[in-house]
């Protein structure tokens, strides 16, 4: 599986931060303790790979917030998984809500995406979730479970994934899910997995759960079962909070 430590979390720093922002966030992080159990990963905006990789500390490794879904070539404005590479940039997060419901982009289209950069050697953070309104008519299920087909249609492994289940009702409100709620669909989401594809990559991939974690609710949510990290967006941008959240799934 996907680096080495039995946990995972990564900050999703979206479209935030100045270089001056991102160097007090870097200098936060350099000094934070951060227990050995957990592989931690943040990802800047594509501007400020360079300026944060060349200053952070090598425990902390480096993801894109997306990339093309092929070789790079005549694509205004996008950036390709070969790119990635060559600026030795680990990770990239794929299917996030916000290229999903935001950008348009289809199931499919992340499944295609997210095969393309395992195959240049980029390993991903897949993002599934439901809208609040297809949790309400009852299709939460339905909806990471068609999410989860589109990255099996495609990907040549699991090896190289870390799931993150985000509910979009959760991220950027404050409204997170209860510990119980995101319990029940990380469990759903490992048995889908070993009904269609296997015991063994049911047993040891990390899924992740998003959406309005912070210092405060991290505990609470850590202690499910099935909840191996967090895909952290606003309080990753906070240093010493973010530190908090790591350091709680152990
Ligand atoms: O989008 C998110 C979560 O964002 P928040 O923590 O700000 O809800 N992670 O990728």
């Amino acid at each position: 599986m996907a680096g080495t430590g039995k946990f995972f979390v990564g900050g999703n720093w979206k479209c935030n931060g100045t270089k001056d922002s991102i160097s007090t966030l870097v200098s936060d992080l350099n000094s934070a303790n951060i227990e050995s159990d957990v592989d931690v990963v943040v990802s800047p905006p594509y501007l400020y790979i360079d300026q944060v990789k060349s200053s952070l500390t090598d425990r902390i490794e480096i993801s894109a917030q997306n990339c093309w879904v092929g070789k790079g070539g005549a694509y205004t404005g996008e950036i390709s998984a070969e790119q990635l590479k060559d600026i030795g940039c680990k990770w990239v997060i794929l299917g996030h809500s916000e290229r999903r419901h935001v950008i348009g982009e289809n199931d499919e289209f992340i499944g295609k995406k997210a095969a393309y950069a395992l195959n240049q050697d980029i390993k991903v953070i897949a993002c599934i979730g439901e809208l609040l309104e297809e949790r309400e008519s009852g299709k939460t299920f339905d909806v990471c479970f068609k999410q989860l087909k589109a990255f099996a249609d495609s990907v040549p492994s699991w090896e190289n994934i870390v799931i993150a289940y985000e509910p979009v009702w959760a991220i950027g409100t404050g409204k997170v899910a209860t510990p119980e709620q995101a319990q029940e669909v990380h469990s759903a989401v490992r048995d889908w997995l070993k009904k269609n594809v296997s015991a063994e990559v049911a047993s040891s991939i990390r899924i992740i759960y998003g959406g309005s974690v912070n210092g405060s609710n991290c505990d609470e949510l850590a202690k499910q079962e099935d909840i191996d990290g967090f895909l952290v967006g606003g309080a990753s941008l906070k240093g010493p909070e973010f530190a908090k959240i790591v350091n709680s799934v152990t």
